[in-house]
C-alpha cells in the first residue's frame, strides 16, 4: 500500500522543518502552492535530499506552449508526481507530458476538487452533467492524453479505477478520520473508504498539520489506510 501523502501546507521552510522533527522514517510530502511560492524550488530540493518523495502540486492551467515549457523546468527538479488542472484541456494535458518527456516524473489531472460539490459545478462551472460524470469525462481525457492518473474524491475512485484500468492512478484528498471537521472540502472519506474505494494514493493535510501529535495521527491514518477490511 503507498505511504499516505502528507500536504505541507506551510507558510515557510522553518515551519517545515519543525514539522518534519516528529518524523524519523522516508515520508511522502506533497509541496502545494503555499510553500513553493514563498520558499521556491531549493525547497523541493532540500526535502528530496532528506530522502523523501515528493508531489509537487501546482496545479498547472494555461495555454499548452506555456505549460510544456513550465513542466520541462519542473522536470529537472526530480520530483516524483505533479498535477495539471484537467479543465485545461486534452491539448494541454499532452503537451504537459511532453514536457515531462526525458523525466521519470509521473503526471496527474485534477478532475474536480475536493472543495467542489455538485450544486457548486453546476451554479459556477455551468456543467450541466453529475459531478461523477464530470469527474469520469476529465479521468477520460487525461488517460486519453496519456496521463498517469488523476486527482479525485474518494467518491469517484472506484468508478473512475473500472473506467480507466486499476494501474491508473487515483490520487484522493478530502481525508478525513471520522472525528475530525470536513473544513473547506465537500467530498471527504476516512481512510478505510478511500481504500475500500480503490484509492491508490491518499492525501491528508490539516488531520495531520494541525494535530498536537502528528507523528501518532500520522500512524492512526497510515494504519486504518493500509489495513482495514
Ligand atoms: O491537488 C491536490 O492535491 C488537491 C486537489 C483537490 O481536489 N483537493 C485538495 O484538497 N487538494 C490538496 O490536498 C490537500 C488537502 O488538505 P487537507 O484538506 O488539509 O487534508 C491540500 O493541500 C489541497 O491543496
Amino acid at each position: 500500500m503507498n505511504k499516505p501523502i502528507i500536504a505541507l501546507d506551510f507558510p515557510s521552510k522553518t515551519e517545515v522543518e519543525r514539522f518534519l522533527a516528529h518524523f524519523d522514517e522516508p515520508l511522502y510530502l506533497k509541496v502545494g502552492m503555499e510553500l513553493y511560492f514563498q520558499e521556491g524550488p531549493d525547497l523541493v530540493r532540500y526535502i528530496k535530499s532528506l530522502g523523501h518523495s515528493v508531489f509537487l502540486d501546482l496545479k498547472l492551467h494555461d495555454i499548452p506552449n506555456t505549460v510544456e515549457s513550465a513542466m520541462r523546468g519542473l522536470a529537472k527538479l526530480g520530483v516524483d508526481l505533479v498535477n495539471v488542472h484537467a479543465a485545461g484541456g486534452l491539448e494541454m494535458m499532452k503537451a504537459a507530458k511532453r514536457g515531462l518527456a526525458e523525466s521519470d516524473t509521473k503526471l496527474i489531472a485534477v478532475t474536480q476538487l475536493t472543495s467542489t460539490s455538485e450544486e457548486q459545478m453546476h451554479s459556477d462551472q455551468l456543467i450541466p452533467v453529475s459531478l461523477e460524470g464530470s469527474v469520469l469525462h476529465y479521468a477520460n481525457l487525461a488517460k486519453q492524453a496519456g496521463l498517469d492518473g488523476v486527482v479525485c474524491s474518494v467518491l469517484e475512485a472506484k468508478a473512475i479505477g473500472a473506467a480507466c484500468g486499476e494501474e491508473f492512478l487515483r490520487v484522493t484528498p478530502g481525508i478525513r478520520p471520522a472525528d475530525v471537521s470536513a473544513d473547506d472540502q465537500k467530498r471527504v472519506a476516512t481512510p478505510e473508504q478511500a481504500r475500500q474505494n480503490g484509492s491508490t494514493h491518499i492525501v491528508v493535510g490539516r488531520a495531520i498539520t494541525k494535530s498536537e501529535k502528528p507523528a501518532q495521527s500520522y500512524q492512526y491514518i497510515k494504519e486504518e489506510w493500509s489495513d482495514a477490511e
